[in-house]
């Protein structure tokens, strides 16, 4: 059961969404979809959900030897980017409404929603009506909507958003139990340090093409550098002095006396540091690895340059 996408292309009026792009989503696992806005990402989910269809190549995935162009609505569950729920209805009515329209009897579903409801401490709010409750804890209620019904595949359109940092924690340890019962998540999101947590694999998009694609530890290889340096300095260093020294893609001027310097595989680190000790004297040097964060930054300022 593994979700296969081959060169699609989806063009709109006159917009590619999407130049041929290939990948594969395994089975059981956690794939995030990254790029900024305007990348591709709801387009893409648009396909594999059977909203809309690829102008040409093919998205294939076979359950039970049955062959499909998408992810078939009775085995998906699906966090769209436009919630939509019933505010006037209380919490507990809104998750079983959306249970029983996708076949889950009445207790069954009861049972869910009280198990989830407090997995995401809200238990105690299961019979306010749903607009009673913070625009996070919605949020957290339409997750919850999304897998009720124990589907086999669920995509989730920006699951963090609107969440304060101890919620994001919260749904990261939910989406890692849906992996944990046997789903398969797909996920977009902007925030790389949940996406770091969580994913197995992902695919970074940048004008509806693949820019990275792997797990972390592949795309650290495909980007063959990994390390930082950030270096304090005792007096304010000038951008003019910066782009005589470093390509700009490279170095991030954190305030005017903090450099972080991402090493490409271009340079060495001693070049690196003659060029460092060269804007001025420092007070400090720290070296650390790449996150993902900065990788995706690095990748999309470099995508098609
Ligand atoms: N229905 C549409 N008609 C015309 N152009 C569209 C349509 N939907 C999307 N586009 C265009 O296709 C491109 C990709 O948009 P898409 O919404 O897929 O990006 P995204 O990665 O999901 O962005 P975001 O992170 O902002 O949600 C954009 O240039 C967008 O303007």
């Amino acid at each position: 059961m593994e979700l296969l996408v081959n060169n699609i292309q989806k063009k709109y009026a006159n917009v590619t969404a999407i130049k041929k792009l290939s990948f594969n989503v395994q089975q059981g696992e956690i794939f995030a979809l990254l790029g900024p806005n305007g990348a591709g990402k709801s387009s893409l989910v648009r396909m594999l959900t059977g909203f809309t269809s690829p102008d040409s190549g093919d998205i294939s995935l076979t359950i039970d030897g049955e062959k499909h162009t998408s992810i078939p609505a009775y085995t998906l569950g699906y966090l769209p980017e436009d919630r939509g729920l019933y505010p006037e209805k209380t919490v507990v009515k809104n998750l079983l409404y959306f249970a029983q329209l996708n076949g889950v009897d009445k207790k069954s579903a009861l049972t869910r929603a009280k198990y989830w409801l407090e997995r995401f401490d809200l238990l105690d709010r299961i019979d306010d009506q749903l607009k009673t409750l913070s625009k996070g804890n919605q949020q957290k209620v339409q997750l919850i909507t999304a897998v009720i019904h124990q589907p086999k595949w669920v995509i989730l359109d920006e699951p963090f958003s609107g969440l304060d940092p101890v919620n994001q924690e919260k749904v990261v340890t939910f989406l890692s139990e849906l992996k944990a019962q046997g789903m398969t998540v797909i996920l977009s999101a902007h925030q790389m340090a949940m996406v770091e947590k969580l994913a197995d694999r992902m695919l970074l998009m940048n004008l509806g093409e693949a820019v990275l694609y792997g797990s972390l530890t592949d795309i650290q290889q495909q980007v063959g550098s990994t390390a930082q340096l950030n270096a304090h300095f005792a007096k304010p260093v000038t951008t003019e002095q910066l782009k005589q020294q470093f390509q700009e893609a490279d170095y991030q001027l954190l305030n005017p006396t903090t450099l972080l310097l991402s090493l490409s595989a271009q340079h060495s680190i001693n070049d690196a540091l003659s060029k460092i000790t060269a804007l001025g004297d420092l007070t400090a040097l720290h070296s650390k690895e790449m996150d993902l964060h900065q990788l995706y930054l690095n990748a999309i300022a470099n995508h098609g340059t």
